[in-house]
């Protein structure tokens, strides 16, 4: 195993004990000493071509660090009013009351976390007004359908430059509402800027064709996951005045805005899910209206472009000003890189743009670096990044030890079957996934397994080649809570789902105890992602990595120690 040891705590650092660094380091008070070595580069783990991990710098996330250690709750940020209701609202409904001494989800107090208040904080701020844009009520015209209004409206925004935010993040530490929180607070504060300028402007912009804002995800599970968690926050009923506005210093204008019919009981958003089965005309009749978000594929995007018999399919996103790259990491990678890259080329009104991962692979922070230029690019670290969540337990099972004596097979059922023996999670339904690296192997894994006595209602196969529909209705019940084993439906001690990749990323598997780790995946990136479906949210979890031939001598028997280490990985 390859650590590559840095700075020691309170010791000068061995990068500077050439005489002159040493005596600076001598004559260093106590405090620019802890500053020094908090400053100097952390340990990082780091082996080979398999470790694809890079560029976060301690000064980065340090200073996310700085930005989020004095806030400890939701109302100290940014957030618009009835979003930050709405925010928490959802975030409650979702809790697991599991580990926790509170009798009910009302008695919870949720707070921020590092992700959500460093990104509301970078992003909500409010920017410096361009000198030279004419930000002047005149630019403001009506014509038929609103969208001549709408592109005098944003030819303010022209002079100003677009903003990048890359937020990276461990899995699992509410990314989704830390760019959720953002951008619906742009789009309301947005709205009660024009109500303030014209109240029939506002009004009218309602009507206009256009699209406010975009969220792009790698896979349909996701785009419904997203959609499925705004719909809930959308649906959230408030009273205006108990909830919102008592004893809250609100202008009158802001009050009035938040008192009209669209605002006062929800947050009144228009959103569109465009997922696989849509057809590009349900997308058209939705725009007759302004769709305030729209959350799809970079596929569905670019399918507009091959249209023959709609006229620039693609005006309906010239107004768009806030865009969300979630999974970026993939996005801007391999087979999706063309079409975010086309995507982005034509987002000319976009003013914010979020690009959020749980990892940043060198090839990706490359590429970031060399398309957007760095002053435009404000990098969101915490210091958890890269690292695995110190409440999951990694496990290694070496195949060729007794009494699996080199069968892999055997060595995942007597995984499984210990899981089911263990004695945790007493009552409910343990459910277990198992990522393998081909999809063409899951059929003849699950026969094998089914060779073990276990029950075929308890172990599923699920890859790319199943229908979207069929995906989420096997996924569901790893979505959601878990169950009393008297609940579910086949009575079932245990779920197992079998899968690749294609699960690994994004999905918010609710409580989920266990992962095994049936083949080890291509890279550290792809490791970190299948590792963080468990342990979310600072749950407990346990990962299960099976070592075979092709790994066992490797230095995967270091992980357990990284983790417990809280190492970063490279
Ligand atoms: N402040 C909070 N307090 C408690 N729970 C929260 C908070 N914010 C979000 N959550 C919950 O934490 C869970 C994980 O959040 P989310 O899916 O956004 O993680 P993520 O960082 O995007 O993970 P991944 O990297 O795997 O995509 C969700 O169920 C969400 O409702």
């Amino acid at each position: 195993m390859a650590i590559r040891s840095f700075a020691q705590p309170r010791r000068a650092p061995k990068k500077r004990q050439t005489r002159r660094h040493q005596r600076d380091w001598e004559n260093m008070t106590r405090d620019q000493r802890v500053d020094f070595v908090r400053e100097a580069p952390e340990k990082e783990f780091n082996f080979g071509k398999f470790m694809n991990l890079g560029g976060v710098t301690d000064k980065t996330s340090l200073r996310t660090e700085q930005l989020t250690n004095a806030i400890r709750s939701f109302d100290e940020l940014r957030i618009f009013p009835t979003v930050r209701y709405a925010m928490k609202e959802e975030i409650r409904h979702g809790y697991l009351m599991r580990n926790t001494y509170v009798k009910s989800k009302e008695e919870l107090t949720l707070t921020p976390t590092s992700v959500q208040i460093a990104a509301i904080k970078r992003i909500t701020q409010p920017r410096v007004k361009n000198v030279n844009s004419k930000d002047t009520d005149s630019s403001y015209s009506i014509g038929n359908n609103g969208e001549k209004i709408y592109n005098d409206f944003m030819k303010q925004n022209q002079m100003r430059k677009l903003n990048t935010y890359l937020l990276a993040a461990e899995t699992g530490s509410g990314k989704t509402w830390a760019y959720l929180a953002s951008l619906l607070t742009k789009l309301k504060e947005r709205d009660l800027e024009t109500y303030q300028i014209s109240p029939e402007k506002y009004h009218q912009l309602k009507k206009a064709q256009i699209v406010r804002a975009m969220i792009l995800v790698p896979t349909y599970e996701l785009v419904d996951q997203i959609y499925q968690t705004l719909q809930r926050a959308n649906s959230i009923q408030y009273d205006i005045e108990q909830d919102i506005i008592k004893d809250q210093k609100y202008d009158t204008a802001s009050k009035d805005f938040m008192r009209l019919p669209d605002n006062n009981t929800n947050l009144g958003l228009r959103i569109f899910k465009w997922d696989k089965n849509v057809p590009p005309n349900k997308f058209f009749d939705a725009c007759n209206q302004r769709l305030d978000i729209v959350i799809t594929t970079p596929g569905k995007i670019t399918s507009l472009s091959k249209l023959t018999n709609y006229a620039r399919p693609f005006r309906y996103f010239n107004g768009l000003e806030f865009c969300v790259f979630d999974e970026a990491d993939t996005l801007l990678d391999g087979s999706f890189v063309e079409d975010t890259t086309s995507i982005l080329k034509s987002l000319r009104q976009c003013r914010d743009l979020v690009l959020c991962t749980a990892t940043v692979p060198k090839d990706v922070g490359k590429f970031i670096k060399q398309t957007f230029p760095q002053n435009s690019l404000i990098r969101v670290y915490t210091k958890d990044v890269h690292k695995i969540p110190r409440k999951i337990e990694v496990k290694l099972i070496d195949c060729f030890e007794k009494p699996y004596n080199g069968s892999k097979m055997k060595a995942l059922a007597q995984c499984i079957y210990a899981i089911h023996n263990d004695g945790t999670e007493k009552g409910y339904t343990k459910r277990i996934i198992v990522f393998a690296n081909a999809k063409l192997e899951l059929e003849s894994i699950r026969n094998r397994l089914l060779d073990y006595d276990f029950r075929e209602e308890d172990i599923v196969q699920l890859s790319s080649n199943d229908g979207i529909q069929d995906r989420l209705e096997l996924i569901r019940p790893f979505l959601e809570p878990p169950t009393k084993i008297e609940d579910d439906l086949d009575k079932s001690q245990i779920k197992v789902i079998l899968t690749t990749d294609i699960m690994a990323r994004g999905l918010d598997f609710k409580g989920v105890k266990n992962v095994i780790i049936y083949d080890i995946p291509r890279n550290s990136s792809d490791l970190m992602h299948r590792i963080g479906r468990t342990g979310r949210m600072k749950q407990g979890g346990r990962v299960f990595i099976l070592l075979d031939k092709s790994n066992r001598k490797s230095w995967m028997k270091g992980l357990p120690k990284v983790v417990k280490e809280s190492i970063r990985m490279g």
